[in-house]
C-alpha cells in the first residue's frame, strides 16, 4: 500500500495586492503576488531597490496586511488574525532575521536566546545547541559589542529558531559582511532550512550567495518572477 503524505505550505501567497502611500502618492508595493514554499524550502527574493521585497517580507510575516489576496504561514489565514492574536501567532510561527543581527546590546549571546524563549512562553529554553548548531557555542557568554558583524549574524539566525518556527523571514543578512563571511551565513541559512525543515524567504541585493538557494525569484515593480541570469 502506497501512503501519500499531505505537506502544508509554509508560506502561501496567493493573489496579493498590497498599495502604500496616500492619494496622488499612493503606489502598488505588490501587483498581484503569489508564492508558495514548503518546509525545508529556500527561496531568495533578488531585485532592485523600491520593487517591493521588503513589503512581501511584511505581508508574509503579519506585520502588514495585505489589501486583497490571501496569505496562509503553516496553514493560518493570515487576513483572519489581527492584534495580539498576530504578536502571538509571530512569536510562535515565524522567525525574522534583519541586516545586522538586531541584537539587543546588553545581553549575551545565550540570554538573546533566552529572552526569545520567554517572551514565547518557553522559559526552559536552552541556548547550548542551538548557539552550537550556528557554530557560536564558544561565544555564548559575549555581548554583540565583542561579537563580529558574521558572528552577530549567526547568533541572530540562532535567535530567530529558538520557537521552532515554520517560517524564517530573511532580510539582507549579508549587507555588513564581507564575500567570506556572506557566503558562510548564507549556506547556514541553507542549512538550517534543510535540516530543520524551516521554509526560508531571504530578500538580498547580494547575487554572489544565490548558489546557495533553492529557487531565486525576482521581484520587479511589484511582480513576482523567476530569476534568469
Ligand atoms: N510606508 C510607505 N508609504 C508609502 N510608500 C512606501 C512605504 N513603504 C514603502 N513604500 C514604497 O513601496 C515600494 C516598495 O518598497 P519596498 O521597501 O517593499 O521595496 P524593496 O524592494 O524592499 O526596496 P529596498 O531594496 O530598497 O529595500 C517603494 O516604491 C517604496 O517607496
Amino acid at each position: 500500500m502506497t501512503t501519500t503524505r499531505t505537506l502544508v505550505p509554509a508560506l502561501d501567497i496567493n493573489d496579493v495586492t498590497l498599495e502604500l502611500g496616500d492619494g496622488d502618492a499612493r503606489i502598488r508595493a505588490l501587483d498581484n503576488v503569489s508564492l508558495t514554499v514548503m518546509p525545508g524550502e529556500f527561496v531568495t527574493i533578488v531585485g532592485p531597490s523600491g520593487s517591493g521585497k521588503s513589503s512581501l517580507l511584511a505581508v508574509a510575516g503579519a506585520l502588514t496586511k495585505a489589501d486583497s489576496g490571501t496569505v496562509h504561514v503553516h496553514g493560518t489565514d493570515l487576513g483572519r488574525i489581527r492584534g495580539n492574536a498576530a504578536a502571538r501567532f509571530r512569536l510562535d510561527t515565524i522567525g525574522f532575521v534583519f541586516q545586522s543581527g538586531n541584537l539587543i546590546p546588553a545581553l549575551t549571546s545565550a540570554d538573546q536566546l533566552r529572552l526569545m524563549g520567554r517572551l514565547a512562553g518557553n522559559p526552559s529554553v536552552d541556548p547550548a545547541p542551538l548557539l552550537d548548531a550556528v557554530g557560536m557555542k564558544h561565544r555564548a557568554k559575549r555581548r554583540p559589542a565583542q561579537l563580529s558583524g558574521g558572528e552577530r549574524q549567526r547568533v541572530g539566525i540562532a535567535r530567530a529558531l529558538v520557537n521552532s518556527p515554520s517560517l524564517l523571514l530573511v532580510d539582507e543578512p549579508t549587507a555588513a559582511l564581507d564575500r567570506a563571511r556572506s557566503h558562510e551565513v548564507v549556506q547556514l541559512l541553507a542549512e538550517q532550512a534543510h535540516r530543520a525543515d524551516v521554509a526560508v524567504v531571504m530578500v538580498t541585493h547580494d547575487h554572489e550567495v544565490l548558489e546557495h538557494c533553492d529557487r531565486v525569484l525576482e521581484m520587479v515593480d511589484g511582480t513576482l518572477s523567476p530569476y534568469t541570469t
